[in-house]
């Protein structure tokens, strides 16, 4: 989810970034030919050209943060060669490359190859004749700060973001918004590796009278805490979903046939054994079970398990059952 999330803010700064670009440099291009600078000119526009062509290539494969990385590199390295090739007047470039190169990769990335790219320029002969060395410095560097923090800040304000956006407030589970999107791509997974994949509906047994016996904050700590059990007893590839109310749903990857009806039975009578009322009597749960087979849909797969969880209740519940379809 996080991944997903920091991919789409990635994209949209990449196509600002492209944008900001082609109005900002173009009219150089068109300067420096005038000017017949004509090497620096051609700088210009391959620099241009190639951000347009990654920033499309970003958005077709939408894996932006490697081209973000590429287009870092060369960002910074067309900074020194413009320097090189111009001399002081291109020098003020420095700072919207350093300023973007905060946009584009990790914060320590960035300052790494702000540092090296700011030292690289400092080298040049005869370019500081001009500009004292220690202003130069001093601005780069102050730059680099300002926006390392800033890039730091960022990268936390969207992890918590991604967090808020697929988790249930009250359990800790992931929500039903990540449900949805991890269903999908676990039907996509199993049918490109054929892979086997079950998806088991939990409900508890008799939850109202939890509510109605010990009251709604009571309630709520056995929703905490059948979460709390269940994920200490799964995989860290087996994923938890609050469905809404006192039923959840759980996505096992990679699962050998004949191990998941012991697997499914064995969590189900762990939280029987530790999810217990404030009177010490056991909580249980029910389990409606469907296998991911060929032709699966999301919808097709939720019916499966929802009509083996109704099996289940009406067999008595404290029982789980596969779906035979
Ligand atoms: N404390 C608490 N209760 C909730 C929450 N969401 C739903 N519930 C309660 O869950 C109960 C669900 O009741 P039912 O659908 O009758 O299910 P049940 O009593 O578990 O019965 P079976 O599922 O048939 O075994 C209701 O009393 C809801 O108020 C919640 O977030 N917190």
């Amino acid at each position: 989810m996080f991944k997903q999330l920091q991919d789409k803010h990635q994209l949209s700064i990449l196509l600002i970034f492209s944008i900001v670009s082609v109005f900002g440099i173009t009219p150089f291009i068109i300067i420096r030919f005038i000017e017949n600078n004509i090497v620096a000119a051609l700088i210009d526009l391959a620099i241009v050209s190639s951000i347009l062509t990654l920033v499309g290539y970003a958005h077709y494969t939408k894996k932006p943060r490697v081209i973000s990385a590429v287009i870092a590199l060369l960002v910074n390295i067309s900074v020194i060669a413009i320097i090189i090739t111009n001399g002081i007047n291109s020098m003020l470039w420095i700072y919207p490359v350093v300023a973007v190169t905060f946009f584009l990769v990790k914060p320590i990335e960035a300052l790494i190859l702000t540092l090296s790219n700011v030292a690289i320029i400092a080298s040049i002969p005869n370019l500081f004749d001009a500009i004292p060395l220690n202003s130069y410095f001093t601005t780069n560097l102050m730059l680099a700060a300002c926006a390392f923090v800033y890039a730091c800040f960022g990268n936390k304000q969207l992890a918590l973001l991604a967090e808020l956006n697929s988790t249930d407030p009250l359990t800790g589970a992931l929500n039903r918004r990540a449900l949805n999107d991890d269903t999908l791509a676990a039907i996509s997974r199993a049918e490109r590796y054929n892979s086997t994949y079950l998806l088991a509906f939990l409900d508890l047994d008799f939850f109202k009278k939890v509510n109605d016996e010990f009251g709604h904050a009571e309630g709520d700590r056995v929703l905490k805490q059948l979460v709390s059990i269940t994920n200490s007893h799964i995989r860290e590839s087996d994923k938890l979903y609050r469905f809404g109310g006192e039923e959840f749903v759980l996505i096992i990857p990679e699962i050998p046939s004949k191990e998941q009806v012991s697997f499914i039975n064995k969590l189900r009578e762990t939280i029987k054994n530790e999810l217990k009322t404030p009177t010490g009597n056991s909580i249980t749960v029910s389990f409606g079970v469907a296998a991911w087979v060929p032709g699966t849909t999301v919808a097709s797969w939720f019916k499966r398990a929802d009509d083996a969880m109704y099996q289940a209740k009406k067999q008595g519940r404290d029982c789980a059952v596969f779906s035979k379809d």
